[in-house]
């Protein structure tokens, strides 16, 4: 087993009705174990990045590979099982009740049209409980605010026991409270062997969660390292192009703009 689970090789791809790249001969690596953020302007790349490693694209050139093999090599079924999504949003036709919907995240686990076992509800029932959705458990999806459904996404994404969890702005719509949840229920992950590649555009959240980032602008990796070498208004600067600063107070990192 190597210290890098998942890796992209020269990278490009290109959504088919555009004529701009999204990825332009991306390279990195992403450690095992740890928790990577994504940083980068709206339109770096950072989803189309995500949505790659999930395998629901594939490279217009270059390579990913997950575990030290090649993504392209693995079933549907297989990735499910190592890797999970928690997208930004998803469209929801139907009227599932929020342990139904995380009750799809053990999909890749049955057999089709099988039926989920006590131990599969058991399981989803523990992720509703982690984000603190359980007392909605019977509730229609349709009807959640924005940052319950949020969570009910994560929720589904822990019911799959995903080795490499993919997060694209996991707070963006979280209460200061939920936010700390989130952060916590993560950092216990990490602590259980589970590897995090998230996307960010909240600066605390980030300094509080990651050990490497990942900075990206215009479908390019900028800079990647270690969290405390790029935390820099250097760094940061060029990658938003805006003049930044970074402040440590009681341990904890802000960053704001100078004024
Ligand atoms: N489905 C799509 N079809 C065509 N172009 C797309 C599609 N999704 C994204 N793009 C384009 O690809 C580029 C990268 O988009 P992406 O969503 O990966 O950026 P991002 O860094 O995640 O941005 P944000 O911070 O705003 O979420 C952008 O120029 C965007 O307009």
């Amino acid at each position: 087993m190597t210290d890098i689970i998942l890796r992209f090789e020269n990278v490009t791809f290109r959504y088919p009705e555009t004529l701009t790249e999204a990825l332009q001969g991306l390279n990195l690596d992403v450690p095992r174990g740890k928790v990577t953020a994504i940083l980068g302007p709206n339109g770096a790349g950072k989803t189309t990045l995500l949505r790659l490693a999930y395998g629901r694209y594939v490279p217009t050139r270059g390579q990913i590979w997950l575990e030290g093999r090649l993504l392209g090599a693995y079933t549907r079924q297989q990735i499910g099982r190592m890797v999970a999504l928690v997208p930004q949003r998803e469209a929801n036709p139907f009227a599932y009740s929020l342990l139904e919907y995380v009750l799809l995240g053990r999909a890749p686990y049955l057999l089709p049209l099988q039926m989920p076992a006590a131990s599969d509800v058991a399981i989803a029932w523990e992720a509703l409980e982690r984000v603190g959705l359980h007392h909605l458990a019977r509730r229609s999806v349709q009807a959640l605010s924005g940052g319950e459904y949020q969570l009910l996404l994560v929720a589904r994404a822990l019911a799959q026991q995903p080795r490499l969890l993919l997060l694209d702005e996991p707070t963006s719509h979280l209460d200061l409270a939920n936010k700390k949840r989130l952060v916590e229920c993560l950092r216990s992950l990490v602590s259980a062997g589970v590897t995090i590649l998230m996307t960010s555009h909240e600066p605390e959240v980030v300094s509080a969660l990651a050990q490497h980032v990942i900075l990206m602008r215009e479908g390019r990796v900028l800079h990647s390292g270690p969290l405390d070498a790029l935390w820099t208004p250097e760094a940061l600067s060029e990658t938003y192009n805006v003049p930044l600063r970074v402040w440590t107070f009681n341990g904890h990192r802000y960053v704001t703009w100078e004024s």
